[in-house]
């Protein structure tokens, strides 16, 4: 089978263009509808007008407890010159109540004196139809309440029923089929070997059609076959109203969805100009739509929102909300590609009055960026550079009182920090902790800059042998520095120990194969200035380059046998079941500046940091030392020690 290198790409907005086009020369934008229960109608759209049967209210009733009158025996009746209703006169009457002939206005209970059962005194001369809801009032029989395409909410439903309408007829609701392929996927709760990959797509497939009202099957995986990928197309064009393939779509030599839809009917679009979602295919086969989501998470997700979701709602004639965009500075250069629009999936707070965003992980197969998206930048096509600083427009996934109560973090990897975001939540469920692992220098800058609420530092000061605050004064005319944990670096080996490392200098050995840390980590500078000290120079170690994010991350590379060794904290060591030689007690501090360290939300976290529940919690593993913690150290221009903060 020969590669399908991609057909011409299209922007997205041609390309959904070019199909719906396609798609209406089809018939498949024609109206299709249903009869179904006004009861079970709400979110589904009437095919129809749909007139009043009934009138709302069916009669005239009373709008308020209290007598019913005739407005003539009223007449002349005032505060000044009260009068009285006789028996026949006058009846009781509470609110809902159908109003008798004679009477035809209702006196509230209030304004009148009930002298007793027979006679009452009134104070005012009411017109008729006074305090009365008269029948057809809200809605009148054969009035028409809704045109056809009217979206039902849970109050139209209740306007239909009281209306005496009791089925719709309402757009037929699609359905759908995901069809996953490929050989490596498994089920997600299988165990995973190694080449397997959990079927996690249909899922969220699944779950996304389902929020825009498309009932939604999921096949059985369909293995690399080109036949019986093609079988089980046609099957499902037979009974279905959308079909998606999942993944094949690209040039692997197992990606069979362009052949199966090539020969089966019509490929409209095959390669667009957007990243990530480039290989998407939108086919036509027996004049229903047929499309294949590329295998990557982030692409799949990219292609529901920008092509499919415009899809479904135009089939059901729903406008399709556009996301709400605000203004925000980026933190970090990215850097994109110019033939293509890049959607970035980033990470919103709001720091003294704008807004900044980080943009996380990039890679298509990003699970965790889209989970933790609160917001999407789109790098246009033509555009390589978007510097640190730039300030662009981010379309919100998350909800504007959401974004700025997000506290934004970006420090030093801990996983203490997860932790107090966790406690955070359970403190007040509307706060919410983005952390960014940028390294303790990148946490500096942040800061320095308004770009994050909260840095992560733990800076060793060779000179003054020193922890973080010589790094402030540098770069920093003001700060406030809370003291956080003590914690213990060391070198993290494989359980037992088995290549039997000792100290640094078993770094240079030949056979070991070293793991670091990225540039701007705390980690990084320990390491380079025990090297310096101890005269090893870095070119002798094998693996000095090869660099992780975050101590799990660095960790997790030596319970793989990626690597034997590496510098970090016990912490890591301890969840991932290794072992750790102990090296140095350093301080992983918390760098604020004045107006969020005033700012509620640091007080809670501090409250929280300094509560029993977090100092004795389980979660405290060893390796941690909290003698200092809540400690206050103020920096202003000159440096103080403005004393401890509640021990
Ligand atoms: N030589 C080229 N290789 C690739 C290209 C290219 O242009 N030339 N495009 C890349 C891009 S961009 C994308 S996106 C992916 C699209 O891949 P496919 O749609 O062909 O899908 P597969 O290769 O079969 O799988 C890719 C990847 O997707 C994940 N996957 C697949 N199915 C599922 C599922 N049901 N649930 C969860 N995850 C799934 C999995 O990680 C696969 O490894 O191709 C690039 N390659
Ligand atoms: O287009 Mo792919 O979807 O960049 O990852």
């Amino acid at each position: 089978m020969q590669r399908k290198i991609y057909l011409k790409k299209l922007d997205v907005s041609d390309a959904l263009e070019k199909y719906k086009a396609e798609l209406q020369q089809r018939g498949f934008f024609f109206d299709e509808s249903e009869i179904i229960q006004t009861r079970k109608s709400a979110r589904r759209v009437l095919a129809e007008a749909v007139y009043a049967k009934r009138n709302v209210p069916a009669y005239n009733s009373a709008a308020m407890d209290g007598i019913a009158v005739r407005s003539v025996d009223t007449a002349g009746a005032s505060k000044v010159r009260p009068k009285i209703l006789q028996k026949n006169q006058f009846e009781f009457i509470n609110t809902g109540n159908p109003m008798k002939i004679p009477f035809d206005s209702v006196i509230m209970i209030e304004n009148v004196h009930v002298i007793d059962e027979d006679h009452v005194q009134i104070f005012e001369s009411i017109p008729p139809f006074h305090n009365v809801r008269l029948i057809g009032e809200d809605v009148c029989e054969q009035d028409m309440i809704f045109t056809r395409y009217h979206r039902l909410r849970p109050y139209d439903v209740a306007l239909l029923l009281a209306a005496g309408v009791f089925e719709v007829k309402v757009l037929k609701k699609m359905k759908a089929i995901v069809i996953p392929t490929g050989g490596e996927v498994v089920q997600p709760e299988d165990e995973i070997d190694v080449g397997a990959i959990p079927e996690t797509n249909s899922v969220m497939i699944k779950a996304y059609l389902e929020e825009l009202d498309v009932d939604v099957n999921v096949n059985d995986v369909v293995p690399d076959s080109l036949d019986l990928i093609s079988e089980t197309i046609l099957k499902a064009v037979e009974s279905y109203d959308l079909i998606f393939l999942n993944a094949g779509s690209s040039a692997g030599s197992f990606d069979y969805s362009y052949h199966a839809l090539e020969q089966l009917g019509k490929v409209v679009v095959h390669g667009l100009n957007v990243r990530p979602g480039k290989p998407t295919i939108l086919g036509i086969i027996r004049n229903k739509p047929v499309i294949c989501l590329p295998g990557y998470p982030g692409s799949c997700y990219v292609i529901l929102e920008n092509i499919v979701k415009p899809l479904i709602n135009e089939k059901y004639r729903i406008i399709t909300e556009k996301n709400l965009f605000l203004e925000a500075s980026s933190l970090r250069r990215v850097v994109s590609s110019i033939s293509e629009d890049e959607f970035i999936r980033v990470s919103l707070a709001k720091i003294k009055d704008r807004y900044v965003f980080v943009p996380l992980k990039r890679g298509a197969a990003s699970m965790d960026a889209l989970s933790k998206m609160s917001g999407t930048v789109v790098v246009q096509k033509g555009v390589e550079l978007l510097d640190e600083g730039d300030k662009v427009t981010v379309g919100l996934n998350r909800s504007l009182e959401e974004i700025d109560k997000n506290i934004l973090f970006v420090g030093s990897h801990d996983p203490l920090i997860s932790i107090i975001a966790d406690l955070l939540k359970q403190k007040d469920f509307s706060l919410n902790m983005s952390i960014v692992n940028a390294g303790s220098m990148g946490a500096v800058a942040a800061v320095a800059k308004n770009c994050a609420h909260i840095g992560g530092i733990h800076l060793f000061d060779p000179v003054s042998g020193e922890y973080n605050v010589p790094y402030l004064k540098r770069y920093l005319p003001q700060y406030i520095l809370m003291k956080f944990v003590k914690r213990n670096q060391g070198l993290i080996v494989q359980k037992g120990n088995p290549k039997k490392i000792e100290n640094l200098f078993d770094l240079t050995r030949k056979d070991i194969r070293f793991v670091n840390r990225q540039r701007a980590a705390g980690t990084r500078i320990l390491l380079d200035y025990h090297l310096s000290k101890l005269g090893i120079d870095p070119s002798q170690i094998n693996g000095y380059e090869d660099e992780e994010f975050t101590h799990i991350n660095l960790a997790l590379k030596i319970k793989k046998g990626m690597a034997d060794v590496g510098l970090g904290i016990a912490f890591a060591a301890k969840i991932m079941d290794l072992d750790f030689i102990p090296l140095i007690w350093e301080d992983y501090d918390l760098l604020v500046l004045e107006e969020f360290f005033n700012d509620d939300r640091f007080q809670i976290i501090m409250d929280l940091i300094l509560s029993k529940n977090f100092c004795n919690s389980d979660l405290i593993y060893q390796g941690y030392d909290l003698s200092s913690v809540g400690k206050i150290i103020r920096g202003e221009n000159c440096d103080q020690i403005s004393g401890n903060n509640n021990q």
